[in-house]
């Protein structure tokens, strides 16, 4: 674990307006059942050096705003001696990559497992044909495939954070799944990291019960 670093201090009120919407959007997704035990992390982008982002190990429907920490993009808590998320690698790598991006949403459904360990041969999960793929920005009709990426899982996160690196090649991807684990998806806000990981969900629920149809 990163020791804490001392500076830059944080804008408190930019804090708390962030783990307020951390909070209310990670109870909804408990309620759904995608953050079983203590599954699950939430972050939004602060500044270009900070972002707000769960501590580690908490159950994520009984989230309060002081479960909320900071973090640098070196992954470093910021004038607190909690732990920070194991997976905040995760996160900073998405926030480095794209500077656009201000959140990011990680959750262990059933159905992004289950995908993720179904898909991970291929390395990827081919979505085709879906209305839906209007909801991921930057895609504008059904009429297209959509690969979404699905890296092996990894304790290591330096090994896991070059995984996903290596397979963010094409624009507006918004998501990847790690097999036998769940899905990061991302956004430029939370609303709009939101709409895209329910959209993914959706998706991917689909071509599960296709596979199950077919037999
Ligand atoms: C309960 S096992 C899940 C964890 O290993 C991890 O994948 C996860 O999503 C939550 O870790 P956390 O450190 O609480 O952010
Ligand atoms: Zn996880």
């Amino acid at each position: 674990m990163n020791a804490p670093t001392s500076a830059p201090a944080f804008d408190h009120n930019l804090y708390a307006g962030c783990a307020a919407q951390i909070v209310s959007h990670t109870r909804e997704l408990a309620a759904k059942g995608w953050t079983p035990a203590t599954a699950g992390n939430f972050s939004i982008r602060m500044s270009a050096d900070l972002a707000a982002i769960t501590i580690s190990g908490k159950d994520k429907g009984r989230l309060s705003e002081a479960d909320i920490m900071v973090v640098d993009m070196d992954n470093r808590p910021v004038a607190t001696h909690h732990r920070p998320s194991a997976e905040t690698a995760l996160h900073t790598h998405l926030y480095r990559r794209y500077p656009d991006v201000g959140a990011v949403l990680h959750t262990h459904s059933p159905t992004q497992t289950i995908a993720g360990l179904l898909y991970a041969p291929e390395g990827r999960v081919r979505l085709k044909g879906y209305e839906l793929f209007k909801a991921l920005r930057g895609h504008t009709t059904h009429e297209k495939t959509f690969d979404l990426p699905v890296v092996p899982n990894s304790q290591d996160m330096d090994e896991l954070t070059a995984s996903v690196d290596a397979v963010l090649s094409e624009p507006n991807t918004w998501g990847y799944l790690i097999a036998g684990h769940g899905l990061y998806a991302w956004g430029k806000d939370i609303s709009e990291a939101r709409r895209h990981l329910d959209a993914f969900e959706f998706m991917l629920g689909c071509e599960l019960e296709m596979r199950r149809l077919r037999g």
